[in-house]
């Protein structure tokens, strides 16, 4: 009896938990968006309000943590940019249910790459950040196990006024991506602007991730917490 009534107890108090992976160049603003995340109206509550710490470091390893929403947890993992770091993305790739890729749209030149076809071939440390950041996407794109993962672009720091709008960033960049050799095309993406450091458009970007991992459940199953 004992045995099925704590059955009963962990059905009814338990809910999905999804894992989101969130990936961008070094300084983009993964860490600074994880601390709006923990932030938010719908994780805080009035006994426990969450202020966001916006004071980061470049990250080495990962920040992780887990939000509950009404119906579900998003366990959020925010891995470090820098370029000795990426190759540590992969091992994430297969266990998570989307990806927030973070782009900082002031610091990818006018965002359009069919400028930078010449750079094709040349090393890591001798091309622009615009450059870095689509060999970067595209090796996220082109990896087996995140084939299928919904994507979420965010172009952020539209709060600066050096910064290239979303539009641009959508047309210019992530469309090219995706519709070049190495896109992959077909996945379920957005793109969307943000401002990590004021907090605009961060709730909308969850509301997608939210929207996602539940529409592609069946091909990756949430884990019951
Ligand atoms: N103006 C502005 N600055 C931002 C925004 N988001 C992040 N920053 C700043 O950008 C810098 C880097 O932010 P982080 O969140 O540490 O960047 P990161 O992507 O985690 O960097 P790594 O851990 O090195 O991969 C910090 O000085 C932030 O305050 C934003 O939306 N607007
Ligand atoms: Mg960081």
């Amino acid at each position: 009896m004992y045995h099925l009534a704590k059955s009963i107890y962990l059905y009814a108090t338990s809910k999905e938990e999804y894992s989101i992976l969130v990936l961008g160049l070094d300084n983009a603003g993964k860490t600074t968006l994880l601390e709006q995340i923990k932030a938010l109206p719908s994780n805080a509550t009035p006994s426990a309000p969450h202020h966001p710490n916006l004071k980061t470091v470049p990250t080495v390893g990962q920040n992780v943590s887990t939000i509950s929403l009404p119906d579900l947890y998003l366990k959020i993992w925010d891995v470090g940019g820098q370029h000795s770091l990426r190759g540590l993305w992969q091992s994430y790739y297969a266990s998570c249910h989307a990806i927030i890729f973070v782009i900082d749209s002031s610091d990818v030149g006018d965002a359009d790459i069919s400028k930078l076809a010449e750079a094709n071939g040349a090393a890591i440390d001798d091309i622009g950040r615009l450059d870095e950041c689509r060999l970067v996407l595209e090796d996220v794109l082109q990896n087996a196990d995140a084939e299928g993962v919904p994507l979420l672009v965010l172009a952020n720091k539209q709060d600066r006024e050096d910064c290239v709008e979303v539009v641009r960033i959508k047309e210019g960049f992530v469309r090219k991506v995706f519709e070049g050799e190495k896109g992959n095309a077909v996945r379920d993406s957005r793109v969307l602007p943000c401002s990590a450091l004021t907090g605009t458009g961060v709730e909308e970007a969850v509301e997608w991730v939210r929207s996602r991992v539940l529409w592609n459940k069946e091909s990756r199953p949430p884990v019951m917490r």
